[in-house]
């Protein structure tokens, strides 16, 4: 059996030929001895392995899943401390963070966007902005990321918040990627009320207002907690108090983060 790997000249043979030797390393050596050929093609030369044909079929599964980018959402309720602590995981463990309130934000402020006004009337209201907005904008973000820098695990925060989102994502970009897990970050009303406010006094977000807090709320809890709940049933939720001061926070998200592979 031959399965032959070609890439343009301008593509990394190395890497890619490393990278397969991690997987297939990590195969279990049992049935099939059979010899199967991987053979890795760039002009002008070609390299070659050959590797038990049951080895190389598992590797292979392997081999796709690692290829696409890695996602944990993170959720929870306003001012819970989901951008902080993304900061902090970004220092430790190397993801790339992307917001989908900062996307948001900055495409209501991009001159000529055509979908600002709506933005902003979203925003201010505490509602969620239909999905097609959103998705593209994290789409494009991670294609950006994934050009510019390599990097490819990402931490999408505030992403999905609601049933629109949920389905949005999963149509467009649920095969694209492997979810890892969804982080929550679980804090009372009264104490996220308290660091929003807090934090409008020199935030500048349109947002960060009683009025506008108390719709956010509503939202939060009508629409994502089921989002969240929909996660707990597929055992993809790994739940964490918030309450704490954000150091004590991250020595728990940061004991998940090091038990990831
Ligand atoms: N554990 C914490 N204890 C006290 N204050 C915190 C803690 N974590 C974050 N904060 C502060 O609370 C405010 C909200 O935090 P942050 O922006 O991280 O929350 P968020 O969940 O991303 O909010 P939002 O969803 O509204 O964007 C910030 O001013 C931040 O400095
Ligand atoms: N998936 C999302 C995320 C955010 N928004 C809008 C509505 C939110 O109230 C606002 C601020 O988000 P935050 O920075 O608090 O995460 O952005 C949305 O419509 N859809």
């Amino acid at each position: 059996m031959t399965f032959i790997v070609s890439r343009s000249a301008s593509s990394t043979l190395h890497v890619l030929k490393s990278r397969w030797l991690s997987v297939i390393g990590r195969q279990q050596h049992t049935q099939s001895s059979v010899e199967a050929k991987l053979i890795f093609t760039k002009p002008p030369g070609r390299l070659q392995l050959n590797v038990p044909t049951a080895i190389l079929i598992r590797a292979y599964a392997a081999f796709i899943s690692m290829s696409k980018p890695k996602v944990v959402f993170v959720l929870g309720p306003p001012g819970s401390g989901k951008g902080t602590q993304c900061e902090k995981i970004v220092k430790e463990f190397g993801y790339t963070h992307l917001s989908a309130g900062d996307l948001l934000r900055e495409e209501r402020n991009r001159e000529g966007s055509e979908y600002g006004a709506l933005i902003e009337d979203n925003i201010k209201n505490g509602r969620i902005v239909p999905v097609e907005i959103t998705c593209a904008l994290l789409e494009n973000a991670m294609n950006k990321t994934k050009e510019a820098t390599g990097n490819d695990r990402f931490l999408i925060d505030g992403f999905p918040r609601n049933e629109d989102n949920l389905q949005g994502w999963t149509n467009k970009m649920s095969d694209k990627v492997e979810q890892q897990f969804v982080l929550f970050f679980e804090c009372s009303e009264q104490q996220c009320t308290e660091r929003c406010l807090k934090r409008g006094e020199s935030s500048g977000r349109s947002d960060d207002n009683a009025e506008s807090l108390k719709k956010r709320f509503n939202t939060y809890i009508n629409d994502t907690v089921g989002i969240i709940k929909h996660y707990e049933e597929q055992q993809l939720v790994k739940k964490i108090d918030a309450s704490a001061d954000a150091d004590k926070v991250f020595e728990r998200v940061k004991a998940i983060f090091a038990e990831q592979k």
